[in-house]
């Protein structure tokens, strides 16, 4: 009930549009309403003239048509527009919604993602939402709406005919709710499992067009077609469970207690002619033979709408789950970073509750210096660079930039003069400058195209005909690797952050890629201060300070020439390295 409020409150958004859509259907149902009563009118004028041996002037009937068609094209108009209204009131509403949960998702922690699939968090702000305005808005706003609507006009006119057909009716219309309940809570189930294969059927299509690479050089081509022909088979069941179900249990009863009802209307109206009590007129018959027939259908269709709302409500569940979330709590004063000298002061970090994966850490840089973040995998080397990004915040002691404790400003102002390039860099869909400068206005074209040259990435610009405007697919999966760093150095470059983050690739590089990727790494470094995440210690042989961390903790600390000397497990990587790399420095 509460999600039913929280949901129907977004009414009140668009409360213009849906009191003039709920006038016009109004409006539009009134006029259908009083139609039969008034070729009921005519009905027994005929029938009046007929039985007098009486003409009907010509006049008169042309005029009873004429308001007849009249009346009819108004009501026409009237529930189109009241329909379309309130239909593009309730896509505006979703609008509403789906902007909400996507600002609300860029508002929360990084931490809210840590856990959850992409796809999920997609699904909650695009398809969820997109449930709740089709099962829920527009359910409500056009269909429940009209149909209850209908039924109460219908009703009410049965009521003024004759009183006691309207109470007797008042015993079916339970039965209907009744059996239309019944008729949900079975094929509730088979609809979800029919969804379910057919979602089966999606992800294995998008799996295969993600690996198609992989299945095509394991030969798994078979074992594809066939998984994929078990999950079809799984959906046509499927689909033949709900044919049948449905068809059983569909309309049939609802049909029937219609026709039994205007059976004994016409039974009893039968008898009392024969008792000469001539209670209806031939145009009341009419009528009420239409809004019986007008009583049912709307009933049924409301409980069967019921189903619809239930998933619109577990939607809405996982929407208002996101909404729901807190999001970070921020600082109102701005950092300007001037010197971009780095303190880390005793600082002890853990993700979840005690598990501390940095301890005391502590080490200064100084503006212009290059430090060196080196350890084995999961030593916390990404995590230094998440606090310092203030992703999350220390638990113990203090980040400071230029003697500023980081806490104390806001993230954006703190992440504003920073740049990072990743070991896998992210380009999204857009052109090649869009990449390099982000969309920033004040990064040129041509500051695009002299960061790219800058890097080393002349080459591949020469070869595209586009230039920077080429366009770039979907992650850049049209360039190498190596291309794809040198966009995002390019943009580090760009954006000219006074810190620069650089997690090195671990994958194997060629030598010519690495000396193009140690280039630009030179050119992004020259002037700012920067940290590098080191895999491999030749790019780190200058850097001012490398800091060896194991296990969250810095076991060393120093720079190539005294960790070499004091031969610890520095040293100790340097020696395998320069081993594995045949005898030669790494
Ligand atoms: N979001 C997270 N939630 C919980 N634990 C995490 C999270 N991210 C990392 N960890 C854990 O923190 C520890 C340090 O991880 P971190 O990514 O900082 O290591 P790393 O030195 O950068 O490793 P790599 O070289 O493999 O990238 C690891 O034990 C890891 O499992």
């Amino acid at each position: 009930m509460k999600l039913v409020k929280r949901l129907s409150a977004y009414f009140i958004y668009e409360w213009q549009s849906l009191l003039i859509g709920l006038l016009l259907l109004v409006s539009a149902i009134a006029i259908s309403v009083y139609l039969p009563m008034f070729a009921s009118k005519l009905i027994d004028r005929l029938t009046h003239a007929y039985r007098e041996g009486s003409q009907v002037p010509l006049a008169e009937l042309t005029q009873f048509f004429g308001i007849y068609m009249g009346l009819q094209i108004l009501n026409l108009i009237l529930s189109f527009s009241g329909a379309v209204l309130l239909r593009h009131m309730t896509n505006r509403i979703g609008k509403i919604l789906r902007d909400q949960a996507h600002a609300h998702m860029q508002k929360l922690p990084v931490s809210y993602f840590d856990d959850k699939p992409a796809g999920k968090v997609a699904t909650r702000v695009v398809n969820d939402t997109e449930v709740i305005l089709n099962n829920f808005f527009a359910v409500f706003a056009n269909n429940v709406l009209i149909n209850a609507l209908t039924v109460i006009g219908a009703y009410w006119a049965i009521a003024r005919i004759n009183g006691w057909i309207a109470l007797a009716l008042l015993v079916l219309i339970p039965i209907i709710i009744l059996w239309q309940l019944t008729y949900s809570r079975i094929i509730g189930p088979v609809n979800t499992a029919m969804r379910e294969s057919y979602s089966n059927l999606n992800s294995h299509v998008a799996e295969l067009v993600n690996g198609i690479g992989i299945v095509q050089i394991f030969g798994r081509q078979k074992y594809m077609v066939d998984a994929y022909d078990q999950d079809n088979d799984a959906y046509l069941n499927s689909q033949k469970k709900y044919l049948f179900t449905d068809a059983f249990l569909s309309w049939n009863l609802s049909e029937l207690l219609k026709n039994l009802v205007l059976f004994a209307i016409m039974a009893m109206i039968g008898i009392r002619f024969n008792q000469r009590i001539l209670g209806f007129s031939v145009g009341v018959i009419y009528m009420l033979i239409n809004y019986v027939s007008r009583l049912f259908d709307p009933i049924t269709m409301i409980v069967r709408m019921m189903t619809q709302v239930q998933q619109a409500l577990a939607a809405a569940k996982r929407v208002f789950e996101l909404l729901d979330q807190p999001v970070e709590v921020d600082q109102e004063a701005s950092l300007t970073i001037k010197q971009a000298d780095i303190d880390f002061d005793h600082v002890s970090f853990a993700y979840d509750g005690d598990n501390y994966i940095l301890k005391d850490i502590t080490f200064s840089v100084q503006e212009g210096q290059k430090v060196a973040l080196v350890g084995h995998t999961g030593s916390g080397k990404s995590s230094i660079i998440n606090l310092l990004f203030r992703f999350y915040d220390p638990q113990k002691g203090q980040i400071r930039i230029d003697g500023k404790v980081i806490q104390d400003y806001n993230r954006e102002s703190v992440r504003q003069d920073m740049g990072i390039v990743l070991q896998d860099p992210y380009l999204f869909t857009g052109t090649i400058a869009s990449n390099v400068s982000m969309n920033q206005a004040g990064i040129s074209d041509q500051m695009v195209e002299e960061a790219l040259i800058k890097v080393g990435a002349g080459p591949l610009l020469a070869k595209l005909d586009q230039g920077i405007q080429s366009p770039v697919v979907e992650k850049g999966q049209d360039l190498s690797s190596g291309e794809r760093q040198l966009i995002s150095f390019a943009r580090a470059l760009a954006s000219d952050p006074k810190i620069l983050i650089l997690d090195e690739a671990t994958s194997h590089i060629d030598t010519e890629t690495e000396s193009l990727i140690q280039h630009a790494m030179q050119v992004v470094q020259t002037g700012r201060t920067s940290i590098v995440v080191a895999h491999r210690l030749s790019t780190i042989m200058d850097a001012d300070l490398i800091l060896v961390l194991d296990q969250g903790e810095i076991v060393e600390l120093g720079n190539h020439r005294s960790l070499l000397a004091a031969g610890g497990s520095y040293a100790q990587m340097y020696q395998a390295q320069v081993e594995e790399a045949g005898g030669t420095a790494p």
